[in-house]
């Protein structure tokens, strides 16, 4: 089983602690969360990020609103809402508040504490567990690789699905993690995921880990793809719809369309609580749009060693900053799933019970 170097969240005491990834790859501290406004921020602001982690922090932030009071039906189905509109994209949010919510419903006011940090423990514990599934089916696809020719499977990804963005070994870097430790060189082509440069995250976990890695421009990666220099490309994603389209960062259409021209495959790795049978098609779902200062401003490491923030555009720069694509299924060669790799159009066969 992996082990993070670092929990991205643990419950201390009547707390929640959470690594805080507003200020990585500079600096890694956490903070602890005491309340289900706290929680909400957390994920609002990105101090925790990333489909699953999104959806293991809402969970807990349903037991931090439970313990700061009453746990009556107000406490709960208010709790609930204001964690549901953190962000809109990640269905996982929507997921694992369903499940805390079938759970402490039926419950008396009394028993609902206990049963919200224990059922949170548990989205946390499979979701780890999950992870590890995801590493070994993906697993098969390096190797497969690394069989056919030799020197290092050489994969590209996009955005931030190492373990940083879940509660164990990531979605598209477990393969990764899983091809290390098995003594399959693999060397990742990171894109910088602009606008919240979420591939710097990547490069920091893939260093610690060492595992090698170069850092690229978002815009270089159809080069890279065109020129042969890349085997295959896995993200994460953040919704994956009933039909296999796949809701993931923006910019990771783009390298789905340049894969498919250059003959590369192209996966995404998702476990089930990113899959919504409830979306027939990748137009059904909601694209967060995120603040104009985003791409506006940047955040980096001042000389002084201070993390300073930057003006890029001139003031009163009218910016979009839509924080997600949609990559039709047509361009998806499968989804590594926990039970294995599906074609994007017959998750419904790996997952009967989900898509009924
Ligand atoms: C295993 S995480 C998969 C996705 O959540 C990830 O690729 C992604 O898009 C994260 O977006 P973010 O905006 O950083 O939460």
């Amino acid at each position: 089983m992996f082990v993070q170097p670092i929990p991205t969240l643990r419950r201390e005491a009547d707390t929640l602690v959470i690594l805080d990834q507003t200020l990585l790859p500079f600096r890694s501290a956490t903070v602890a969360l005491a309340s289900l406004e706290a929680a909400a921020d957390a994920i609002r602001h990105m101090q925790v990020r990333g489909a699953p982690l999104i959806g293991a922090t809402a969970a807990f932030g349903v037991a931090l609103a439970l313990a700061r009071g009453r746990a009556d039906d107000a406490v709960l189905e208010h709790a609930l809402a204001v964690l549901g509109a953190t962000r809109p994209t990640a269905v996982n949010l929507h997921w694992a508040l369903a499940r805390m919510a079938d759970v402490l419903r039926p419950l008396s006011a009394p028993a609902r504490c206990a049963a919200a940090w224990a059922e949170a423990e548990a989205i946390r514990a499979d979701d780890a567990a999950t992870c590890d599934a995801i590493g070994r089916h993906g697993l098969a696809l390096i190797a497969a690789i690394a069989a056919r020719r030799p020197g290092p499977v050489r994969l590209m990804t996009h955005c931030n699905a190492g373990w940083l963005a879940t509660c164990g070994a990531g979605t598209a870097l477990a393969p990764v993690y899983a091809a290390q430790a098995a003594g399959i060189a693999v060397e990742v082509v990171v894109s910088e995921t602009r606008p919240r440069n979420q591939g710097l995250l990547t490069a920091w976990e893939l260093r610690a880990a060492g595992v090698p890695h170069t850092l690229i421009a978002d815009n270089a990666a159809g080069l890279l793809l065109m020129r042969g220099e890349v085997d295959l490309v896995i993200t994460g994603a953040d919704r994956v719809a009933a039909n296999g389209d796949a809701a993931n960062k923006v910019g990771t259409y783009l390298k789905a369309l340049a894969a498919h021209a250059a003959g590369v495959p192209f996966y995404i790795a998702a476990p089930h609580s990113t899959l919504d049978f409830g979306c027939p098609d990748g137009r059904a779902i909601p694209i967060e749009d995120r603040g104009a200062d985003e791409v506006c401003r940047i955040r980096g490491l001042a000389a002084d060693a201070t993390i300073a923030e930057l003006s890029l555009a001139p003031p009163a720069t009218r910016a979009a900053n839509p924080a997600f694509d949609v990559t039709p299924a047509a361009l998806i060669a499968g989804i590594v799933t926990e039970r294995g790799i599906a074609a994007p159009g017959h998750l419904a066969a790996l997952y009967p019970e989900q898509a009924r």
